[in-house]
């Protein structure tokens, strides 16, 4: 397989020392509405960063000021060094792909490629030869001749997908592109925007709603909240090390147990839960309001015996009764009322002995305070 990176020199200025794009105090306003409120960031190139957040926290419209469909009520964007607000969308040297693949019907497969060479002056021959080798990457060479019309979704998302790429833009744009699939598609499409972005290099800013395709698909992910980046880091971090309990409940599921810190505990309703006394554990004031965040798969379970002490809290386990149990395939998820009021999913993996256990079955959930994380509640 060919694998093409445009080296042709840029028709603008461009610094490739800089980063491939980075964002300064970048905000926007809608009437008195801050839809964006001083957003910054940086992002290298070859990276893919997703924007994830609830309706209405502002991915959009940055995607937009960074494409040049809106532009910011302050702050400035600079795509390889060079500040691009007041400069129109196409000459900004960035690709876009949208969930409706707007895609010309009357033109091949290989003219919609073709075409963003076509209007940057290249010959037809020179264009439609490129196009063809990036049908390739895509795995659509062979349907080249056909219509849109005549593809499936996922592939007409894929000739978006080179139709964005072929020229070598700066920066890759997609809002939502596989909003319209359906799931098993959707994961598909997952994997092959992944592999085809990272075999070009490209750098990507993605817009989903969803947040398992986020830790999927990204480098770095932007979690959103009501016009702020809440948190901007890699999805092992944001998942592992979330900053707060809005980012601990947007990515993945948790179990949120809320009280006040004492001394190296934090108290909830009277019982005492250790936290963590690891050398860079994060630290909280006497006093101070804070959540212990515990992932599913990193609570244990253990069926209750007659010998156990009957207290709701002995030691590091909570009693409880287990009121569901679910099964994954490769685990099962266990739902428990504790006897102290907390609900705790636990995911036990279907080897082990513990994944036995039965609804109505009394058990003791536990967890290791130095693998959970502590967010301010
Ligand atoms: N053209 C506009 N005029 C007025 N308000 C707008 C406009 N565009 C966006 N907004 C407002 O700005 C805020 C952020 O919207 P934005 O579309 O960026 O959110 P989003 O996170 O992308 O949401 P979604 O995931 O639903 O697309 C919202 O309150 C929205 O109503």
């Amino acid at each position: 397989m060919t694998i093409l990176i445009d080296d042709s020199p840029k028709t603008t200025q461009s610094n490739s020392q800089s980063p491939a794009l980075e964002l300064r105090g970048v905000t926007r306003k809608f009437g008195t509405s801050v839809a964006v409120d001083d957003v910054s960031f940086t992002l290298n190139t070859g990276t893919f960063l997703t924007m994830l957040g609830p309706s209405g926290s502002g991915k959009s419209t940055t995607l937009n000021m960074i494409a040049g469909f809106l532009e910011p009520s302050a702050g400035s964007i600079l795509l390889r060094g060079r500040d691009i607000v007041g400069l129109a969308p196409n000459k900004r040297d960035i690709g876009m792909v949208f969930q409706n693949y707007s895609l010309f019907p009357h033109l091949s497969v290989a003219r919609n490629v073709a075409f963003p060479l076509e209007v940057r002056g290249a010959s037809r021959k020179e264009a439609m030869k490129k196009a063809l080798e990036y049908l390739e990457i895509v795995d659509l060479k062979d349907r080249a001749k056909d219509k849109p019309r005549e593809l499936s979704g996922g592939q007409q998302q894929r000739v978006a997908l080179a139709r964005s790429l072929v020229f070598g833009p700066d920066l890759l744009l997609m809002d939502e592109p596989l909003g319209a699939l359906d799931r098993r598609l959707r994961e598909e499409m997952q994997v092959s925007i992944k592999r085809i972005t990272e075999q070009l290099g490209a750098t990507v800013v993605f817009v989903t709603h969803d947040q398992e395709e986020a830790l999927v698909m990204s480098d770095v992910i932007a979690i959103y909240n009501e016009g702020n980046i809440e948190q901007f880091g890699t999805s092992q971090s944001l998942y592992l090390n979330p900053a707060s309990r809005f980012v601990a409940e947007f990515i993945g599921e948790s179990n949120v147990l809320v009280g006040k810190v004492k001394g190296n505990t934090l108290v909830s309703d009277g019982e005492v839960f250790p936290l963590s006394a690891k050398p860079g554990a994060r630290k909280f004031f006497e006093g101070s309001g804070a959540a212990i965040v515990v992932r599913p798969e990193q609570a244990t379970l253990r069926c209750a015996t007659s010998t156990d002490e009957s207290a709701r809290v002995i030691g590091r386990e909570l009693a409880g009764t287990v009121t569901e149990v679910l099964y994954m395939g490769t685990a099962y998820r266990f739902f428990v009322h504790t006897d102290f009021g907390f609900d705790v999913e636990v995911r036990v993996r279907s080897h082990l002995p513990e994944a036995a256990t039965q609804k109505g079955e009394r058990v003791h959930v536990s967890w290791n305070p130095d693998d959970i994380a502590v967010v301010p509640a």
